[in-house]
Order: C-alpha cells, then structure tokens, then sequence
C-alpha cells in the first residue's frame, strides 16, 4: 500500500482529485468507482472546478457507484442518486446513461445486485475506485463480518453506521436500514483503489488498519492484499500512527 500523508482536507482533496482527473485524462474511456458521504465532497468540488476552468472531459467515462439505499427513491434528498446529480454529474459532461448507481427501489432486489454486478463485469471492471472508510472498518457498505469474496449484495447497516449517517438526515427513524453495496470481492476486482480518510474521527480506524491483520471484523484491511492501493490521510486522521510522516 502506497500511504501519503497531507496536512489537511484540502490538501487530501487536492491529491485525489489530480488523481482522477489525471486518469481520466490518460484514459478518456476510464471506469472511475465512486463513494458518496462527507470525504468526497470536496473533491467532487474539485473535480468540477477543473472540468469548469480546463475542460477535462467526461463525454467516454463509466461511472459505478459503490452503495445506495434501499428504499430511497432517485430524487430523495438523502439518495446516493441525488448526492452524485447534486455534488457531481449536473456540473461536468459525463452522459447521464453512463453513470451507474444501484436501484434501491428496484421490486427484486436480488437481481438488481445480480444485474450491478454484471454490469461491472461488462465494463471490465472499475480503473479506480475511490473509497471512504467507515468508524468501524467498513468500505462501501460492507459492516465488519462481510465476506471477503462477496459480490453486490444487499446489507443491514449497523446502527454505529446508521448514528454516523443520522447527520445527513432530520433523525435517525428516517435513516434506512438496509442498503445495496458493491461486495468486498467487487471491490478488490478493481485495478486500482483510492483510500480516502479524514479527520479525528478516523484516526482510530487508520491506526486499526495499520496495526491489525487481515481480518473480516475490520473490512478495510483487505486492501492489504490489494496490489494497487494508495491512502490518502489528512494529518488528524494519522495522528494516532506510530510510522513517520512522509
Ligand atoms: O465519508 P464519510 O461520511 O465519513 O463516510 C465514510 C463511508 O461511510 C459511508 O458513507 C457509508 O456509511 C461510505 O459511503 C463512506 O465511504
């Protein structure tokens, strides 16, 4: 794993986004993953400022979603779906059939994470997936125990998962409590992957993920195993490692 440590949010905004946009630009036809909840926020903004001011274009790229909620429709505020047109796809030029999100409204369930699944496998696979992390370990939405080999499935989110997110809405009833997730085996399929971790709140996790072994409680640390993995972390979320800054 490649760490890089930055001093700040807008630093670790700066990094990833160059990342992207360079990615992109080297291959126009890229398939980018993407994360949705407060890390990537900025650099979306980014993203979006580039493609303003430069012109970077996204007229050939796929996007996958990792995760949306089951039982949010598309235009619910508090939808993957809505988060992505809001902070992203309405300020830059990808075509709209080619951004891809799961269908947390879809009447089979089982077969919309079949028909996601296939679906990256007809992309051939994802370029590079940006990821978050969770508190407890967890990458999309797969909560500690998830199988390493797992595929796009439908997940009960753990409550600490629910509290976290009860910000995003006016309380915690209206948090749902099942979502559809790229599996961790989706997930490890991509060439590439873009860990993205900020803020106190995270060190503990970070430091959990350097420390521990590979184990199915903390889901992150899988991308040990991963061959192309680059962390980015903010000095507050590395301030509980022990290695020394770059
Ligand atoms: O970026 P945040 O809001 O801290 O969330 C971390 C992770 O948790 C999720 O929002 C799910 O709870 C992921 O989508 C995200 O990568």
């Amino acid at each position: 794993m490649q760490f890089i440590q930055v001093k700040d949010y807008q630093q670790l905004c700066e990094v990833a986004s160059q990342k992207i946009i360079q990615i992109v630009k080297k291959s126009p036809n890229s398939t980018l993953g993407l994360a949705t909840g407060g890390t990537p926020e900025g650099i979306y903004r980014l993203l979006c400022k580039d493609h303003q001011q430069h012109g970077t274009s996204y007229q050939l790229v796929q996007t996958v979603n990792l995760d949306e909620y089951v039982g949010l429709a598309k235009d619910h505020p508090n939808s993957y779906h809505y988060y992505m047109q809001q902070h992203l796809f309405s300020k830059i030029d990808l075509p709209e059939h080619q951004a891809h999100i799961p269908n947390g409204l879809a009447d089979d369930l089982e077969q919309e994470c079949e028909r996601y699944e296939q679906l990256i496998e007809r992309l051939d696979g994802v370029d590079l997936q940006i990821l978050g992390i969770g508190q407890n370990g967890h990458i999309g939405f797969n909560e500690p125990g998830t199988s390493f080999s797992s595929r796009t499935h439908i997940v009960k989110l753990a409550e600490s998962t629910r509290l976290a997110n009860q910000r995003f809405f006016h309380s915690i009833d209206e948090v749902p409590r099942y979502a559809i997730t790229m599996g961790i085996g989706t997930i490890m399929k991509s060439k590439s992957i873009l860990l993205l971790v900020n803020g106190v709140k995270k060190a503990t996790v970070l430091r959990r993920l350097f420390e521990e072994e590979v184990h199915n409680q903390l889901p992150a640390s899988i991308l040990k195993h991963h061959p192309h993995v680059t962390i980015v972390a903010d000095e507050e979320a590395a301030s509980q490692l022990k290695i020394p800054s770059n």
